[in-house]
């Protein structure tokens, strides 16, 4: 047994609910051998909390199989980078990642969607922020559980508040009447996204989380002219009309350089609260479809439920592990293919080099 073997050895285990290796993700480093036992460090590019107790087992049934029964000290770290964003753009101090969250039709869950999206994460161990940019609708605090609230200022910037202690919310609702909005035009909804934006204190956000409003106007607009986007996900119900929309929200990505993650299909199916029946009520398999046309991961087939429905109504989307574990394991799943995506996408190496005049 020498650091070499145990490197190797390690470099080969697969990291569970994944085709990678630790070896893939250049994980492991450190390995030292002493007394004690065996010491090594293990780094990822994304959150890995729900995952960590297989991945360990998997790595002690390896070692002990190779080497026997032997001590292992295993630490965990965590080093989220920067990814590539449209060339041109401002970057967004504190924030690292920024994640549209898009439909092309209302009401098919979005915002569910987005709330979900960012508990998951958060219990992942990832740092999290949501911003909710659905100005003629914003539903983030309300889902968050911290309606009512209003950001703090500091030193002319706004200090987004905290849900559960642990994600950084920022809502248009928190700056405007949004009975007003419906009657904004469009550079008044441009500057109050970007204010949003820009003008917050993020703290050191490793997924910032984007609550669109439905379709393809202003906001959207806005993201992709004025926002380092690093990739969006498309929310759609299996129905023919919201497909045919959520179409719309893809192309309009296409067209400006936003890679999609995955297409998230919601209301899959109502599951009855009474008897447990599933029923399709919008059709089968619609967002599944779309994600194979256009080669993107399938995030997940999220059912309607009644506790899904409550829970969003009632601001505990972040108990929802607690009162639903099957529901929020989907929205688990759903943010790890997530987070692999994004993982995938170019670094941002913008920042290292020098700008290069030529005069
Ligand atoms: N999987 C689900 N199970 C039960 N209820 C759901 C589910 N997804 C969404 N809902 C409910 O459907 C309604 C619409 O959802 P949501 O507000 O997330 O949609 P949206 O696409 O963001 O809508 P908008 O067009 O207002 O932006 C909400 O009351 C929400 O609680």
């Amino acid at each position: 047994m020498n650091t070499q073997s145990i490197t190797t050895l390690l470099n080969s285990i697969i990291i569970p609910a994944s085709n990678r290796t630790l070896g893939n993700e250049k994980a492991v480093s450190n390995v030292t051998i002493d007394n004690d036992g065996i010491h090594l460090d293990l780094t990822f590019p994304y959150p890995v909390a729900h995952l960590i107790e297989e991945l360990q087992q998997r790595i002690d049934q390896a070692i002990t199989a190779e080497f026997g029964d032997t001590p292992l000290f295993v630490q965990v770290q965590l080093a989220i980078g920067k990814h590539k964003v449209q060339p041109g753009v401002q970057t967004i101090a504190g924030v690292k990642n920024i994640i549209a969250v898009a439909s092309g039709k209302g009401g098919v869950g979005k915002s569910t969607t987005s709330a979900n999206l960012a508990v998951a994460l958060s219990r992942m161990g990832a740092r999290v922020g949501v911003l909710d940019a659905d100005i003629y609708g914003p539903s983030q605090p309300t889902m968050l559980g911290v309606a009512g609230q209003e950001p703090r200022q500091h030193a002319g910037q706004m200090i987004p508040v905290m849900a559960a202690g642990e994600i950084q919310v920022m809502s248009v609702g928190f700056l405007v009447d949004t009975d007003q909005a419906v009657i904004w035009r469009g550079p008044m909804v441009s500057q109050a996204l970007q204010q949003l934006l820009f003008q917050s204190q993020w703290d050191d956000v490793d997924y910032l989380i984007i609550d669109l409003p439905p379709g393809t106007g202003d906001i959207q607009l806005t993201l992709a002219q004025k926002i380092p986007v690093t990739g969006a996900v498309i929310v759609t119900t299996p129905q023919d009309v919201a497909l045919i929309d959520a179409r719309k929200a893809v192309n309009m990505f296409q067209k400006v350089n936003i890679p999609i993650f995955g297409v998230l299909e919601n209301m899959s199916v109502h599951i009855c609260s009474q008897c447990g029946h599933t029923e399709s009520i919008f059709g089968q398999d619609g967002g599944k479809e779309l994600a194979a046309t256009l080669g993107v991961p399938l995030l997940g087939q999220l059912p309607l439920t009644l506790t899904v429905r409550e829970a969003m109504d009632n601001g505990t989307a972040c108990i929802l592990a607690q009162q639903q574990p099957e529901i929020a394991n989907l929205y688990e799943q759903a943010a790890w293919k997530l987070v692999q995506a994004l993982a995938d996408q170019g670094k941002d190496y913008s920042q290292r080099f020098p700008k290069i005049v030529v005069e």
